[in-house]
C-alpha cells in the first residue's frame, strides 16, 4: 500500500502541476501531501530552511541520500547555478522509479543523477564514477541510524573538504540522536539547528546545520 501512496503521488503531480516547472511540482506534492496522504518529504515548512541554506552555499557538486519521491531533489536542483550538479541516492527501486518521474516532469533531469542502491556501497565509488573532488553540500534524508557512519565515510573517502555543509533532516523526529553527539561534539564541525516542524503537521522537528572544518 505505501509503495502505491508514491504512485497516487505521481498522478497527482501529473495532474496538478505543469511540466518543467519545478515550483508547481512542489506546490502539488505538499498540497497531496497535507490533504490527501501525508508523506516523508521534508515539506514546504523546513523545505524554506534548505531553500536558504542551500542559497548560501551555492554548491557546485551536491549529495544527497535518501531520494525518496524526489521532491527535496526537485527544491535542491530547482536553485543550482548552471553547471552545478546534485547526486542523490536511492536504495528502494520502487521510490526510485517515481523520483525519476517526478523530477523529469520538473523538467531537471540534466541537473540530477539518482544512482541506485545503498549510500554505504555508492559513497567510497563516488570519486572514481563521477568524478567528485569533494562535496559542496550534503542534504541527509536516509535511514537516521545511518547519518553518523555515511558522515564518517564520506569524511574518509575525501568527499568533505573544509567549508562542506552537510545538512541533515529529521533530527528530532524521528531524531537522529548520535548524529546530533556526532557533529556537536567534534572538533571539526561547527553545527546548529534550525527549529523546524514535521512536514505538513505541528510536532516540533529540525535540521541540523553543520560545516566541515577540515
Ligand atoms: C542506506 N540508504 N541509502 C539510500 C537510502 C534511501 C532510503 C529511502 O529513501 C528511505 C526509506 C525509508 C525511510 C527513509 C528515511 N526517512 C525517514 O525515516 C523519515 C521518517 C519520517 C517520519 C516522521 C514521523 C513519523 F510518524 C513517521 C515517519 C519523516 C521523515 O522526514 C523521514 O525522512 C529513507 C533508505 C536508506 C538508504
Ligand atoms: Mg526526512
Amino acid at each position: 500500500f505505501a509503495l502505491l501512496k508514491n504512485t497516487r503521488m505521481l498522478k497527482a503531480v501529473q495532474k496538478n502541476a505543469t511540466k518543467g516547472d519545478p515550483e508547481s511540482v512542489i506546490s502539488a506534492i505538499d498540497y497531496y501531501c497535507r490533504h490527501k496522504e501525508w508523506a516523508m518529504n521534508v515539506g514546504d515548512e523546513k523545505g524554506l530552511i534548505l531553500d536558504s541554506v542551500l542559497t548560501e552555499v551555492n554548491p557546485s557538486t551536491a549529495l544527497e541520500l535518501g531520494t525518496y519521491c524526489g521532491y527535496s531533489t526537485v527544491r535542491i536542483a530547482r536553485l543550482l547555478s548552471p553547471g552545478s550538479k546534485l547526486i542523490t541516492v536511492e536504495f528502494n527501486p520502487a521510490f526510485a522509479a517515481v523520483a525519476r518521474q517526478i523530477i523529469a516532469y520538473a523538467g531537471l533531469q540534466d541537473k540530477v543523477t539518482l544512482v541506485e542502491g545503498p549510500s554505504g556501497d555508492l559513497i567510497p565509488k563516488m570519486k572514481a564514477r563521477f568524478g567528485i573532488k569533494s562535496f559542496d553540500f550534503v542534504f541527509l534524508d536516509h535511514w537516521k541510524d545511518r547519518y553518523v557512519p555515511d558522515t564518517k565515510l564520506l569524511e574518509d573517502c575525501g568527499l568533505v573538504s573544509e567549508g562542506s555543509v552537510l545538512l541533515a533532516d529529521n533530527v528530532i523526529c524521528p531524531g537522529a540522536p548520535e548524529y546530533l553527539k556526532y557533529v556537536r561534539n567534534s572538533p571539526r564541525y561547527e553545527s546548529r539547528y534550525y527549529k523546524s516542524n514535521l512536514e505538513y503537521t505541528k510536532v516540533e522537528d529540525g535540521l541540523e546545520k553543520s560545516v566541515f572544518l577540515g
